[in-house]
């Protein structure tokens, strides 16, 4: 087991991973950017500004700085992906041992490069075990202890069984696998998905559409996700069809919260500013609409997600269109 860990970020997943592992592991610290949420999780165990209302765990506490979380056997990022790069190499500056393990915990691929996170972490960081975590897990619900399951992505058994032990608890189950590719791309791809359930709950289209949607988003998103390198068994377990159905169908998702509000009439902005968390679903509409694009893969929804949001496509407009486009077998 580890002896201490950093958390980077400060925000929901951090704060939910934070009360998980905090019960695990004895020293525990959250590498934020704000003294108000530094000050208050290290004198009042809580964060006041996501999931304000759960007590963290004794172990919990919180620093500004990379050069505290550089020298812990154990780093999670909980950052978004837009940012992991740089956090990445701030992290590298302060200095981390080549046994350290990092782990990725964010959902969404870099633009421009089409890197997953893993991908990148291995690139700053090319002698550490890096591994990943995904799966249905919506922090508010870890924090308040409420059940649930998780893969853990790492090509190295050993570390990813002690990982396994890092992530459980009695409500906690995790899961091992060494397909990083597969794990990280559902976690990436199910965000635009989650914008589209959205978008089909705020156009009242009815529960049909909505499984209807659900269902061909799954096919999609492992014809992609087999084409970018992940197993399409992986598509099929919980870093996939499990966090697609989580993101899809619940409140809780901000990227199916972003959905609602362009399906109620609101302009792309003013949900994005309404919700004032991270929806990875709306950069990585671009970075996997691109990614598809360049490997030449069929990808209607997701084509439409992106019409939505930076083509000026009305909603229901490209709702016809996905509907009225040529007839084809289910399954090809
Ligand atoms: N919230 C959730 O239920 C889950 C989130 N995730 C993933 O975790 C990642 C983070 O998401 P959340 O914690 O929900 O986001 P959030 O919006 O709640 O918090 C983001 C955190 O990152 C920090 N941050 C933002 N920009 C930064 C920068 N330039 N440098 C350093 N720190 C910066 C913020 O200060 C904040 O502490 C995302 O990729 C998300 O997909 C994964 C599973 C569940
Ligand atoms: O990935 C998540 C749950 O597994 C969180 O989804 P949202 O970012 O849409 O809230």
């Amino acid at each position: 087991m580890f002896s201490s860990a950093a958390i980077l970020g400060t925000g929901s997943f951090g704060t939910a991973l934070a009360s998980l592992i905090g019960s695990r592991i004895s020293d525990v610290v959250m590498i934020g950017r704000d003294p108000v949420t530094v000050d208050s999780i290290n004198l009042a165990h809580r964060n006041p500004r996501y999931i304000s209302d759960i007590d963290l765990p004794e172990s919990v506490r919180a620093e500004i700085g990379m050069n505290h979380a550089s020298l812990h056997p154990l780093i999670l990022f909980c950052v978004p992906t837009s940012v992991t790069r740089q956090a990445a190499t701030d992290l590298a500056e302060a200095g981390v041992p080549e046994e350290t393990v990092l782990v990725s915990c964010a959902k969404g691929i870099e633009r421009g490069t089409g890197d997953r996170m893993s991908v990148i972490l291995k690139e700053v960081f090319p002698n550490n075990p890096v591994a990943v975590l995904s799966g249905p897990n919506h922090a508010e619900e870890i924090a308040r202890d409420l059940a649930t399951c998780a893969v853990i992505g790492c090509t190295n058994e050993s570390i990813a069984c002690q990982l396994q032990e890092v992530f459980t608890a009695p409500h906690f189950r995790s899961y091992t696998s060494d397909d990083l590719p597969g794990i990280e791309l559902g976690g990436a791809i199910k965000n635009v998905y989650a914008i589209a359930a959205g978008i089909a709950s705020g156009l009242n289209l009815g529960d049909n559409a909505i499984s209807a949607l659900v269902t061909r988003a799954l096919a999609e998103m492992t014809r992609l996700g087999v084409r970018l390198g992940g197993r399409v068994e992986t598509f099929a377990g919980l870093s996939g069809v499990g966090d697609l159905i989580a993101t899809c169908f619940s409140a809780h998702s901000r990227n199916h919260r972003v959905g609602l509000a362009l399906g109620q009439g609101k302009s792309l902005e003013e949900a994005v500013n309404a919700l004032g968390m991270v929806a990875e679903g709306v950069p990585n509409t671009l970075s996997i609409y691109e990614a598809a694009r360049d490997a030449g893969v069929r990808t209607p929804i997701i084509d439409a997600v992106h019409a939505i949001l930076y083509e000026d496509m009305p909603a229901a407009w490209a709702l016809s269109q996905l509907l009225n486009r040529d007839p084809r077998p289910e399954n090809e």
